[in-house]
């Protein structure tokens, strides 16, 4: 039988992806399971090698991608970010909801790939409130933040574009924005408790 259809979830850097993520699989113990990417940025306070990111090195994720270890990658702000197949058969080996946090190039390549997942945008309520959210983050040079809040820009355009999303969630109030996600992904939430409960 087919698994549970992943879930990509895109959006400007500083949109609140990981804050509602990790909320998600808070609230529904054994039902996410994170796509794990390797990028080449440095870890930031807190962060774990291979439970937040893979942190490698340039050279390492170069091998990877020639050895076709990757089903997506893409260069974000200097640094680069990648998908292995391994992250994704970890998460569905288990018959859990892949959830991928992939950026817009990311979004492109995946629909060309045979995933299937549902995309999800999750966008910050103006430009104003993104680069305060983000400074107030602490965790980007100012060089760094600058490169975000351009991407920003771009992405936000980009996906106002039909189609491209089944759904964009404006992550304004926190807990309604995790109200709404919950609402788009019930349907699976359910498939995957009820399968998992009969097993
Ligand atoms: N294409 C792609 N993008 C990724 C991957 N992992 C993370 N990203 C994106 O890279 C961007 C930067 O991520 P990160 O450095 O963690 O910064 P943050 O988004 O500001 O927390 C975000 O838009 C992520 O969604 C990946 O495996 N593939
Ligand atoms: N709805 C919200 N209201 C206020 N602050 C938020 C909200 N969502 C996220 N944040 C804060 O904004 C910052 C960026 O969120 P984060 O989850 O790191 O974004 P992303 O993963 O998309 O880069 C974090 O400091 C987070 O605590």
């Amino acid at each position: 039988m087919a698994g549970p259809r992943p879930v990509v979830l895109s959006g400007p850097s500083g949109a609140g992806k990981s804050t509602l993520l990790k909320k998600l699989m808070k609230e529904y113990d054994s039902v996410f399971g994170f796509s794990v990417s390797h990028t080449t940025r440095n870890p930031r306070p807190g962060e774990v090698n291979g439970k937040d990111y893979h942190f490698v090195t340039r050279e390492a994720m170069q091998t990877g991608i020639e050895n076709g270890d990757f089903i997506e990658h893409a260069e974000f702000s200097g640094n680069m970010y990648g998908t292995s197949k391994a992250a994704v058969q970890d998460v569905q080996a288990k018959n859990l909801i892949c959830i991928l946090d992939i950026d817009m190039q990311g979004v492109r390549s995946i629909k060309r790939a045979d995933l299937n997942p549902i995309y999800i945008s999750i966008q910050p309520p103006s430009m104003e409130v993104l680069e305060h959210r983000l400074r107030d983050r602490k965790t980007e040079s100012e060089e760094s933040l600058q490169k975000r809040l351009h991407a920003a820009r771009v992405d936000m355009e980009i996906s106002k574009e039909q189609g491209l999303f089944d759904t964009v969630i404006v992550n304004d109030s926190l807990e309604e924005a995790h109200g709404q996600l919950k609402a788009v992904l019930l349907e699976e939430i359910q498939k995957v408790k009820k399968t998992n409960m009969s097993s």
